[in-house]
């Protein structure tokens, strides 16, 4: 659509979506406005170069209403965040690094409302990092999403120079360096995991395109939405573009959840456990690892005895312990999982400790311990602290273990059968095991 059919036309779609770099008019609907965007691709500043119309829907609007002065450049910015502000003065007076884009959808939830604060007070990237925030709703949570960046400014953040809300993911993840996925339709009463795949696996599909046609071309992308695993999966075949490396499956919280029950039962502090891998998916088959975990340095198994514990309740624990949680708590873990989406950031952007680890569900390609290649796995990573990760060779498997992932493996896969349709590879065909559930299911 072109200006010229805007002022001619009423407007009839509620937004529209590009398949490539934004060259075009991109339109977008709040609850109370109509925008109309020009940019132009590639965007070394996107304070530059653009130009904004801001009408009502059903309104005509005017060629004069172009506006082309710097303070109303950012495409959907949020109040306080439209001031105009020379951010490289300031980068250079306080020796700040180039501000970061960083994308969350599902920003009008629960684990984004602990998680936003987060990353603006800098505890992720450091307090000489700069940030802006783009959050990504829906026309169902846009008023909330209002909410969210209203709160966003009383916290007077001096790090957060930018925070910019939209419904279209082709708009809101231009040119992040980082897409924290966390929207997810939460899986209902009597619907079937077939039925949870498809639903939230067509919202990954989506927006695994549309970070594939606007995003820096190694941006890092944390899936957190449920089913994680296969969701990473779809999104990362619909963005060939960008490094299969790059696209992460969280499984940081259950990690956290097994240090923690690990130090429980040794009696010690939980930052005394180190090495502790999840393997494979985020469900209640992922393999919580006391085989390869020290506690104080020394194997697991030394410092608790008790095997038969290790084997059975500790292991179960972990896999159910956010189905307990949601018993207590009425709702699912989301100040533990923003906490665990933090770390997990943190675990790619500073070095791992030397001889430590962290769990990551990453691609499996050219993995090596023999897991399936193409689906993504809960696996031990060390990072330089470069955004990027290497698996850790050396661990150790034995028959206990190796049973236990290959059965988490099988589920994986055949998650990956019923996706099919989503990742195009054919024809879908769902034979899920029945005893699947995500790790909120009892
Ligand atoms: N990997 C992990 O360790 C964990 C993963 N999770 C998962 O994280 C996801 C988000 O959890 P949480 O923030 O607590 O959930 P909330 O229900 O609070 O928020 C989820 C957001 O998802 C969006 N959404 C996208 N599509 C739909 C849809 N079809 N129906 C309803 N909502 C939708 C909504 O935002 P909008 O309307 O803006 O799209 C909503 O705000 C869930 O999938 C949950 O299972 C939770 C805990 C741990
Ligand atoms: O099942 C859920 O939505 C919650 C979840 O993933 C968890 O607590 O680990």
């Amino acid at each position: 659509m072109s200006v010229a059919d805007l002022t001619t036309s009423p407007v009839t779609s509620t937004y529209t979506k590009t398949s490539s770099r934004l060259h075009s008019p991109q339109l977008s609907l709040s609850s109370t406005r109509l925008s109309v965007h020009f940019s132009r691709s590639p965007r070394p500043n996107p304070r530059a170069q653009n130009f904004k119309i801001t009408c009502s829907v059903n309104q005509v609007p005017s060629p004069v209403a172009v506006q082309t002065e710097e303070a109303k450049n950012k495409s959907e910015c949020f109040g306080v965040f439209c001031q105009t502000y020379d951010l490289k003065a300031e980068e250079e007076t306080k020796s700040w690094k180039k501000l970061i884009n960083v994308a969350v959808s599902g920003a009008a939830g629960m684990i984004s409302n602990h998680l936003l604060f987060k990353l603006a007070s800098g505890e992720v990237f450091g307090p000489d990092q700069p940030i802006a925030l783009k959050l990504l709703g829906s026309e169902r949570s846009f008023q909330a999403l209002e909410g969210v960046a209203m709160e966003l400014e009383d916290s007077l953040y001096p790090l957060l120079r930018e925070v910019s809300i939209g419904i279209n993911p082709y708009e809101v993840f231009e040119e992040v360096e980082w897409a924290l996925l966390i929207g997810a339709k939460p899986r209902g009463p009597g619907m079937e995991r077939a039925g949870l795949l498809d639903i939230n696996g067509q919202i990954f599909a989506e927006q695994g395109k549309a970070l594939n046609a606007v995003a820096s071309r190694n941006v890092k992308v944390i899936v957190v939405g449920n089913p994680c695993n296969t969701n990473a999966l779809i999104c990362l075949k619909n963005a060939p573009n960008i490094p299969a490396k790059n696209f992460h499956a969280l499984t940081r919280l259950d990690e956290n959840r097994a240090k923690c029950q690990l130090a429980l039962k040794a009696g010690v502090f939980y930052d005394k456990v180190s090495n502790m891998t999840i393997w494979g998916n985020h469900s209640t088959t992922q393999v919580p690892d006391f085989l390869n975990a020290r506690i104080n340095g020394l194997p697991v198994k030394e410092v608790i005895k008790d095997h038969k514990w290790l084997e059975e309740e500790f292991t179960e624990k972990v896999q159910k312990r956010g189905g307990v949680l949601i018993q207590k708590w009425g709702r699912s873990s989301a100040a533990s999982t923003a906490v665990s989406i933090a770390d997990a950031m943190k675990s790619l952007v500073t070095p791992t400790p030397e001889g430590d680890w962290f769990s990551s569900g990453v691609y499996t390609n050219g993995n090596p311990y023999g897991i399936a290649q193409d689906i993504v796995f809960s696996m031990p990573c060390r990072s330089k602290g470069d955004g990027d990760y290497e698996l850790v060779k050396d661990v150790t498997f034995d028959k206990y273990l190796l049973k236990r992932i290959a059965k988490s493996e099988a589920e994986l896969l055949a998650e990956k059968r019923c996706v099919a349709h989503l990742t195009g590879e054919g024809v879908a065909f769902c034979d899920l095991p029945e005893d699947t559930m995500l790790p909120g299911e009892m």
